[in-house]
């Protein structure tokens, strides 16, 4: 039987230009396989990017260590001296956790769920940041030498829990990694033609350079410029999809175009629209609106999303690392700081570009926006070219300054927690200095290969994204107990982790299975089994750690986890004035207020006052919108200002000796390294800092390290 011809073509004038000429016909999907850029820019971009990153890092880490006398370490290469303030600290955290997922997932969600979707994404994941603060404040009163997480579990509960840990570490650095290559490769790929494997590999190159240079503290540095760059980028679009756009430009238009996208009468049958491109009202949002937080689909998501970053935040040894290299009185303020900045880069991202491809009505489809293509498209629907450009910057920037910090988080683990620990228990500082930089070369290379592999299975950005509390949810909370509960055990510690993820993986299963029949990327991708996945995994994991502990509670002191040692001793500024217990519970007691109260805050008490509203109404969203710009404007400003602020002194000295006393510093320099020489050519000192290393950790040794070394 023929169907009534459509009416109202094209549905909206708007978006008459994503539709064939009679408008009825939409077009089939919003990229259409065709790049909008040359593949010589995506190699200008990937290569000249990289290439810039690698000189300009290498270069700073120089200057530092020329004119600021910083020594190159095995230490100081991972722990950048333990010394960093909280300005970069925050900054480093942000640029850290703003992965590609970040900047594309959190607009796929947008486009998928309206309104409560950039929210939930951005609630879901900052709240693990502002709370991680207080594992860092107890890092510093329990291992203040420790140099990974792993270091921590061995000295607390022995070997087999170590290995277990190191296993669940290693499977989160994994699982971001391949994230940030799957979404960095597809937008590369769609937006430039730029094969998909060739960027997988190229990607990682600079950061591979300047990572090998300059260890922890390249990566700090180069995380400041990429912040500035993502901050900067992010008001850009902000402005324009809010004030500046003539296509849109003022949250009054965004509203109106967002209900007439969703509204009932819409047609929606084949041609005037595509199954999996966004039209009509929303499946589980209250009167199918797009402005409104009663979303169910939104809700799960960030059920999802907060199970998932727990464990992407507490088990990624990156910001156990982080939080290593903070300056004792810098740790809680610099993660608070860093949460609230990094709530910003979702919120107000994707409320701007992810909610800007509905009110534009673009013809993209579910693929495209599971592989992260929603704000290129906005991108370029509101700039043309240049729009994709200054996402494809803006990207680039995101997966570099993570995947950097990725390959530290891994490097450490393997020098500190195979090498150092199973390998050569009496390694030197250049020996593991050596380690450190092999480990970094190595596992660049292998995330080539893993983004290779995933790409071909046909893994999306998405499922990854939705996947990850699955696989490493159940570490989150024995590795928190680790160092907040002195009961918590290994047994419970090892049979919470590995039966949580085992249960959590067959629920996940299980739920694909009976809801829809079979067992493949498209179902296990779907909300319901991966929200049964999730909290299984991560509630397994907490009630057996916490019944096991119970029943055989270990009454541990923290005696052992103080006696880690370091290698090389090194001289800091942090002073034993700054790990005062006094002034660290103060610390801790501030940062538990605080993480606690924004946490209560931003995922409980925000979203409760929103549901009266139902449907929002203008005023409302103008209010809303009002919310993610003006946070967006001041984070980005906060997060420009603050690093440059807090290091004058530093750039001072360095701008100082580069114009006045160069002659002087390398003469300095050479003395420096003979006397260095010298040193380790001495048999009597060179036995101290052998004692040093001692895994034992006898007090004389301590003593020694704790006069040079004023931690
Ligand atoms: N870091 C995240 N979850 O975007």
């Amino acid at each position: 039987m023929a169907s009534s011809p459509p009416t109202n073509c094209p549905p909206f004038e708007f978006s008459a230009k994503y539709y064939d000429a009679d408008g009825c016909v939409r077009q089939s999907s919003f990229f259409g396989g065709q790049p909008v850029l040359s593949q010589a820019v995506g190699y200008s971009v990937i290569l000249g990017f990289g290439a810039f990153f690698a000189v300009f890092t290498s270069f700073l880490v120089w200057l530092e260590k020329r004119y600021v006398g910083s020594h190159h370490t095995s230490e100081w290469f991972n722990t950048a001296g333990r010394n960093v303030k909280t300005g970069l600290i925050a900054s480093v955290i942000v640029s850290q956790w703003t992965w590609a997922a970040t900047i594309l997932q959190s607009s796929n969600v947008a486009w998928e769920y309206g309104i409560s979707g950039p929210f939930w994404y951005a609630s879901g994941a900052t709240i693990q940041v502002l709370l991680f603060g207080v594992i860092a404040i107890e890092i510093k009163r329990k291992a203040p030498r420790a140099h990974t997480v792993c270091e921590i579990v061995k000295a607390r509960w022995g070997t087999a829990a170590h290995v277990v840990f190191l296993t669940f570490c290693f499977m989160t650095n994994i699982v971001v990694t391949a994230m940030l290559l799957l979404g960095g490769s597809a937008v590369v790929n769609a937006l430039s033609g730029v094969n998909i494997y060739a960027a997988s590999f190229l990607i990682p190159l600079g950061v591979i350079v300047y990572t090998l240079a300059g260890g922890l503290k390249a990566t700090f540095l180069a995380s400041y410029i990429h912040s500035v760059i993502v901050h900067v980028v992010l008001v850009i679009f902000v402005y324009l999809v809010y004030v500046a756009s003539s296509e849109l430009g003022s949250p009054g238009v965004v509203y109106v175009r967002l209900l007439e996208v969703a509204s009932k009468g819409r047609n929606c049958q084949e041609p005037t629209s595509h199954v999996g491109q966004s039209c009509g009202p929303v499946s589980g949002n209250y009167r199918g609106s797009h402005l409104t937080m009663l979303s169910s689909g939104g809700l799960v998501f960030g059920i999802i999303n907060i199970v998932g970053n727990f464990g992407t935040v507490f088990v990624d040894n990156g910001y156990w690392v982080s939080a290593i290299a903070a300056r004792p009185s810098s740790t809680h303020k610099g993660y608070l700081l860093g949460g609230l900045v990094w709530f910003a880069v979702p919120f107000s991202l994707a409320t701007s570009l992810g909610l800007g491809a509905l009110a534009l009505d673009l013809p993209i489809t579910a693929s495209e926006a599971s592989r992260g293509l929603v704000p290129p498209a906005t991108a370029i629907a509101l700039m043309g070219k240049w729009g994709s450009v200054l996402l494809l910057t803006m990207l680039f920037m995101a997966v570099t300054s993570a995947g950097s910090s990725e390959l530290i988080a891994v490097s450490s683990l393997c020098t500190y927690d195979i090498y150092r620990t199973y390998i050569n228990p009496g390694a030197t500082g250049k020996q593991i200095l050596r380690v450190s930089r092999s480990v970094v070369l190595g596992f660049g290379c292998l995330m080539g290969i893993l983004a290779v592999m995933l790409n071909k299975a046909g893994v999306s950005l998405g499922w990854m994204y939705l996947a990850m509390g699955v696989f490493v949810g159940s570490a989150v909370l024995p590795i928190a107990f680790m160092l907040l509960w002195r009961k918590a055990n290994a047994k419970g510690a090892i049979l919470g982790t590995v039966s949580g993820c085992a249960l959590g993986i067959t629920a996940w299963l299980t739920v694909a299975k009976v809801e829809y029949g079979r067992v493949n990327l498209d179902t296990t991708g779907r909300n319901a089994p991966m929200l049964a996945g999730n909290l299984v995994s991560i509630l397994v994991g907490g009630a057996v750690h916490g019944a096991c502990s119970f029943v055989w509670p270990q009454d541990y002191d923290w005696e052992s986890t103080k006696q880690i040692t370091v290698v090389d001793k090194e001289k800091s500024e942090a002073s034993d004035e700054e790990l005062k217990e006094e002034k660290l519970v103060l610390a801790k007691r501030w940062i538990v207020k605080w993480g606690i109260g924004f946490t209560l805050v931003i995922a409980v008490i925000w979203p409760i006052l929103t549901l009266p509203a139902g449907q929002f109404s203008k005023g409302y969203f103008t209010f809303w919108a009002a919310i993610a710009i003006g946070w967006g404007t001041v984070a980005s400003g906060v997060i420009i200002a603050l690093p440059m602020m807090e290091s004058w002194a530093t750039i001072k000295m360095v701008v100082l000796g580069m114009v006045t006393n160069d002659r002087l510093m390398a003469k300095m320099e050479e003395i420096d390294a003979k006397l260095q020489t010298i040193i380790s050519a001495t048999p009597d000192v060179e036995r101290m800092r052998l004692l040093g290393t001692d895994k034992a950790g006898n007090k004389q040794a301590s003593e020694i390290q704790l006069e040079v070394v004023p931690q």
